[in-house]
C-alpha cells in the first residue's frame, strides 16, 4: 500500500520518464545557486508538496486521498525535478523569527501585522474591503531587515515560507524561470497560508524594456499573471513580499500591483542599541551602559547588517589579544571578555555601507510612492 505522497511521486516520475532525454532539466550543478542564502541546518528537512501528511499518517486516509487527487491534478503538469527543487531549495526551513528579533521599524511592523498577519490568521473576519493585499513591497537600504521581516510574517502567521532571489530566476534559470514561477505559485497554493519572499524584486519587475531578453519578459509576465490572481482563487492565502534596494527601477504596472509599499529605513539609535545589546547578551563581555551608548552614538548611519558586522569584529578583539603560541592551548574560560576598546578598534575598520546620497533617494521615493505616514 503506497502513501499518497509515494503514489504522487511515482506517478510524476512515470509521466516524465519518457521525456527525460529531451528535458531541458535543471541540473544538479546549478542547484546551489538557487534561492536566497539561508541557513540550512539540522532543522532543514524535505517537506512533501502534499500538505497534511501527518493527518494521513495518523489514519485520516479518505480525506487525504481526496486531497491527494486534487493536488495531483494541480501539480501534475510540473516536472518532479522542478517540484523537488522548489521544495528543497526555495521552501525555507531555517530557524523561526519573532517580532522582537527585529529591532526598531515599529511603523512597518504594526502596519504589517494589521494588513497581512491578522488577515492570514483570521481570514473569516478579514473579508471584502478588509481583505489582505496580494503583494507588498519592502524597500530601503541593504541590510536593514527586509528578509527578517519576510520570514517573521511567515512565522507569525503560521505560513509556509518560500524565499527566492529574483536574479536567480532571470539569470540562472534561463529557459526555466517561467515554469519555476508557475510551479512556485502552484506549490505555495498547496501549502497555504504561504508567503513568497522575492529578494531583489527590481530585477524581475524593472522598467527597462530595451534589449530585454524574451525570457525575462516572459518571466515578468508570468509573475504578474500569478500576482494578479488570474490563476488564483480569491480565497487563496498566498502573499508575495517583494524586497528591493532599488525601488526606482520598478515599473509602474508592477508598482500598482504592490499596493502597500513600506520603507524599511536605517535603524535609529534605540534600534542600534537593541541590536548591540541582543548580540552582546550571547557573549562574555564587560561593556558598561555608558559604553554601549557611546557605541550607539558612533554608529549613526549604520545599517542593521553593519551593526552585526561591527559586533563580530569587536568579538574578535579578545582572540587577537591572545599570544600566538597560546592559541592552541588556551581554554575557552581563559579568553577575556569583550571590552569597549574592542569596539573602538572595530570602528576603525567597519564603516557604514549606505551613502547619504542613497538615503536621499530612498526618502524621496518614499515621499512619492511609499505607504508611510
Ligand atoms: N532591524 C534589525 N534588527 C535586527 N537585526 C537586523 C536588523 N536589520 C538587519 N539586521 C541584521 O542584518 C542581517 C541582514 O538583514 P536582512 O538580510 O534582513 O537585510 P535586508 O534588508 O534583507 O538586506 P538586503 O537588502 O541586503 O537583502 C540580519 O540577519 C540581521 O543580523
Amino acid at each position: 500500500f503506497k502513501t499518497a505522497r509515494e503514489q504522487f511521486i511515482a506517478d510524476q516520475q512515470k509521466k516524465h520518464s519518457s521525456q527525460q532525454g529531451q528535458s531541458t532539466g535543471v541540473s544538479v550543478t546549478i542547484k546551489k545557486s538557487l534561492g536566497a542564502n539561508r541557513s540550512r541546518g539540522a532543522s532543514s528537512k524535505f517537506v512533501s508538496p502534499l500538505p497534511r501528511q501527518e493527518e494521513e499518517e495518523s489514519g485520516k486516509t479518505s480525506n487525504s486521498n481526496q486531497e491527494f487527487q486534487i493536488l495531483n491534478k494541480q501539480l501534475k503538469n510540473f516536472e518532479p525535478k522542478i517540484i523537488e527543487l522548489i521544495m528543497s531549495e526555495i521552501m525555507d526551513h531555517g530557524p523561526p523569527v519573532a517580532w522582537d528579533d527585529i529591532a526598531g521599524l515599529e511603523f512597518a511592523k504594526t502596519t504589517i501585522k494589521e494588513i497581512v498577519v491578522w488577515p492570514m490568521l483570521r481570514p473569516d473576519i478579514f473579508t471584502g474591503l478588509r481583505g489582505p493585499p496580494k503583494g507588498i513591497l519592502l524597500f530601503g537600504p541593504p541590510g536593514t531587515g527586509k528578509t527578517l521581516i519576510g520570514k517573521c510574517i511567515a512565522c507569525q502567521s503560521g505560513a509556509t515560507f518560500f524565499s527566492i532571489s529574483a536574479s536567480s530566476l532571470t539569470s540562472k534559470w534561463v529557459g526555466e524561470g517561467e515554469k519555476m514561477v508557475r510551479a512556485l505559485f502552484a506549490i505555495a497554493r498547496c501549502h497555504q497560508p504561504a508567503v513568497i519572499f522575492i529578494d531583489e524584486i527590481d530585477s524581475l519587475l524593472s522598467q527597462r524594456t530595451d534589449g530585454e531578453h524574451d525570457s525575462s519578459r516572459r518571466i515578468k509576465t508570468e509573475f504578474l499573471v500569478q500576482l494578479d490572481g488570474a490563476a488564483t482563487a480569491a480565497e487563496d492565502r498566498v502573499l508575495v513580499v517583494g524586497a528591493t534596494n532599488r525601488p526606482q527601477e520598478i515599473d509602474e504596472a508592477a508598482r500598482r500591483r504592490l499596493a502597500k509599499r513600506l520603507y524599511i529605513p536605517l535603524p535609529e539609535a534605540a534600534a542600534r542599541l537593541q541590536i548591540v545589546t541582543n548580540l552582546m547578551a550571547q557573549e562574555k563581555n564587560q561593556l558598561r551602559e555608558q559604553e554601549l551608548y557611546s557605541v550607539v552614538t558612533a554608529t549613526q548611519g549604520f545599517s542593521g547588517a553593519d551593526m552585526t558586522q561591527l559586533c563580530r569584529e569587536a568579538a574578535l578583539g579578545p582572540i587577537r589579544s591572545i599570544q600566538l603560541g597560546d592559541i592552541t592551548t588556551i581554554t575557552a574560560e581563559q579568553v577575556r571578555p569583550i571590552l569597549y576598546s574592542d569596539f573602538q578598534e572595530a570602528l576603525n575598520t567597519v564603516r557604514s555601507s549606505v551613502s547619504s546620497k542613497d538615503l536621499e533617494l530612498y526618502e524621496e521615493w518614499n515621499k512619492t510612492f511609499g505607504s508611510g505616514r
